[in-house]
């Protein structure tokens, strides 16, 4: 069902946080936006800034304010993180990021806060995995952005190499956001046909696009700093799907319950999502060599969950 008055409390007003509300607000004919940031004036000042687009976009109330107003809201999305350096991996991440997590969703929960999480901060699995286990709500109400940057990185690189539009490439990158994530070569499509029985298809060349696709976070961030256009798109397709009741499929952290080996956790697996959260996770046919690939990545998974318990 589509909700009537929507409501959005975004914790985190960071490079993330505040290009996923601009994004939000263009796109999801939202109500109302809370933001939450450690640094309240530079919230203030964003929700200052983010308001004057209303008159062209959506009429909706825009501030900041506390943990309390995410008592009647639709979705909290969390952003607040500490981001990668360079040289750092995500999961170098989970020690400093989950002591943030652990002070943002225990008082969300107290708030008596009903609605739906949407996890981006990294590492990202783990880190939706975990606000399931604080706030104890069903894992369908707890979502994390997954391998839907890296798969719209595969499709950028896969439009470019054949020579099509993006909304021609249906692939997925799979399993942990990072380091042992995977293309799944198998079941991609280029305008319909199967990517590895295209003429001429070259399996070096794939691999070094998948190469180039995983290391593509770390290049950005090489350069700028930080990543935040993609990820920010992710996190307002994910809420759009909520809020508009879409069933939209999309890769995202997807508790696949037990499923390569990952009994408790959340791992990159494409999902149908709508106004219920996660409607159904879907069990993709993988060849073998894939599924040796998702076990090694939920391996990792459960290893560095178990350390962050
Ligand atoms: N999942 C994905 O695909 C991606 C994830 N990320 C992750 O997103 C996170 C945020 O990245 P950026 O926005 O670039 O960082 P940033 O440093 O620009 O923003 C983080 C914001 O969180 C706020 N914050 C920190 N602790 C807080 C707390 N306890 N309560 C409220 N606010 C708090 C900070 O004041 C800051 O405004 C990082 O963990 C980064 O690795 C970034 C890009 C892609
Ligand atoms: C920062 C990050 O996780 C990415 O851009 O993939």
């Amino acid at each position: 069902m589509i909700k009537k008055h929507r409501k959005v409390l975004l914790v985190g007003d960071g490079a993330v946080g505040s290009s996923f509300a601009f994004s939000l607000l263009q796109n999801c004919g939202i109500d109302e936006l809370v933001i939450v940031d450690l640094q309240k004036e530079h919230a203030e000042g964003d929700s200052l800034d983010l308001e004057d687009l209303t008159p062209m976009m959506t009429p909706a109330q825009i501030r900041t304010g506390e943990y309390s107003d995410a008592a009647d809201a639709d979705i909290v999305v969390i952003t607040a993180g500490v981001p990668r350096k360079p040289g750092e991996t995500r999961l170098d991440l989970v020690n400093k990021n989950t002591k943030i997590l652990e002070s943002i969703v225990s008082p969300v929960v107290d708030s008596g806060f009903n609605g739906i999480f949407v996890v981006s901060a990294n590492p990202v699995d783990i880190l939706t995995a975990l606000t399931q286990h604080i706030s104890g709500f069903p894992k369908n109400k707890v979502i994390g952005t997954g391998t839907s940057l890296d798969s719209a990185r595969l499709q950028v690189a896969l439009s470019k190499e054949f020579d099509v539009n993006t909304s021609e490439v249906d692939a997925y990158i799979l399993g942990e956001h990072g380091d042992s994530s995977f293309a799944a070569y198998d079941e991609a499509t280029i305008a319909g046909q199967p990517l590895l029985s295209l003429p001429n298809v070259d399996l070096d060349r794939l691999a070094q696009i998948e190469d180039d696709v995983k290391k593509k976070g770390g290049a950005i961030i090489n350069r700028k700093g930080a990543t935040f256009y993609g990820v920010a798109v992710c996190l307002m397709k994910i809420c759009r799907a909520i809020l508009m009741d879409e069933n939209l499929v999309l890769p995202i952290s997807a508790p696949v319950n037990g499923q390569y080996g990952l009994e408790d956790g959340y791992i990159g697996s494409p999902a149908v999502i709508n106004g219920s959260g996660i409607r159904q996770v879907i069990e993709v046919n993988l060849t073998d060599e894939e599924s040796v690939k998702m076990q090694e990545s939920a391996r990792k998974m459960n290893e560095v969950l178990l350390a962050a318990e």
